[in-house]
């Protein structure tokens, strides 16, 4: 029995606003993808990894798993428009004998080793997980520029990758979703819409998602912190 996570690598980063796509950008020098997929092969439990590039970028992803000796990518298959048809091009590269299939954002470089196997295990147990904080702000709800609401703080999550899952809730969920046209900005999301239960498991802060040109300068310092308490 398998575990296999999908990679979804296949975004443009607009809201980064970079000549080279986010994914690329180098993290402590080198490639913020290389980092994630190289935190993914260290951990035990994954056996394989399927990577979701845009159909453009095949040709230097080849170059990126030579020239870093990448392990465990089994595919490397082409996204879609939307992170949702990214993954679902993901799961269509699955192997038949995958028991759990996770699904975590190349945009995620600061993912642990420790987390991904967190998730993973509760995912076994309980048939769905997603890695995620509890919110420090206090979030509204806001309406042509006025509050609407105050939302009960202690009830909310940000929610992280990898999430994982049972290979066929994540397939199920995503092959509904798609004929149904529903959308969600996660897979957990869809899962749940598909009437399975989604376990939570609590991460670490620094599991940031590089979105916007600050949190590559916040990654570049958790990033460099670690690496001098590893040196220690
Ligand atoms: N069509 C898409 C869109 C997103 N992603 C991936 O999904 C992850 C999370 O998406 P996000 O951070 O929103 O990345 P982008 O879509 O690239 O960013 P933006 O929305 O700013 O364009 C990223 O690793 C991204 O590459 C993907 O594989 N295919
Ligand atoms: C999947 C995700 O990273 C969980 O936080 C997030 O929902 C992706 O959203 P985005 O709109 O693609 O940034």
């Amino acid at each position: 029995m398998q575990t296999e996570v999908i990679v979804v690598a296949a975004g443009s980063g607009t809201r980064m606003g970079s000549a080279m796509k986010k994914q690329y950008l180098p993290l402590d020098g080198a490639p913020i993808l290389v980092r994630t997929l190289q935190t993914l092969a260290a951990c035990p439990t994954v056996h394989r990894i399927v990577l979701v590039v845009a159909a453009e970028d095949v040709p230097y992803i080849s170059e990126l798993i030579e020239a870093y000796h990448l392990s465990k990518i089994g595919d490397v298959v082409a996204g879609g428009r939307e992170r949702q048809d990214s993954v679902r091009n993901g799961i269509g590269a699955l192997l038949h004998n995958t028991e759990i299939a996770a699904v975590h954002d190349a945009a995620r470089p600061l993912v642990t080793p420790e987390e991904v196997e967190a998730v993973l295990t509760a995912a076994k147990m309980f048939g769905a997980a997603t890695l995620g904080v509890p919110v420090k702000d206090t979030i509204k709800r806001v309406d042509q520029g006025q509050v609407r609401e105050t939302l009960q703080r202690s009830d909310l999550w940000a929610v992280h990758t990898p999430q994982a899952f049972r290979c066929e809730w994540l397939a199920e969920a995503h092959m509904r979703a798609w004929e149904q046209d529903y959308t969600g900005t996660d897979d957990a999301s869809l899962v749940e819409w598909a009437g399975y239960p989604v376990s939570m498991v609590e991460g670490l802060y620094s599991n940031l998602k590089v979105t916007t040109p600050e949190d590559l300068v916040i990654a570049e310092a958790l990033w460099r912190a670690r690496k001098g308490t590893d040196n220690q």
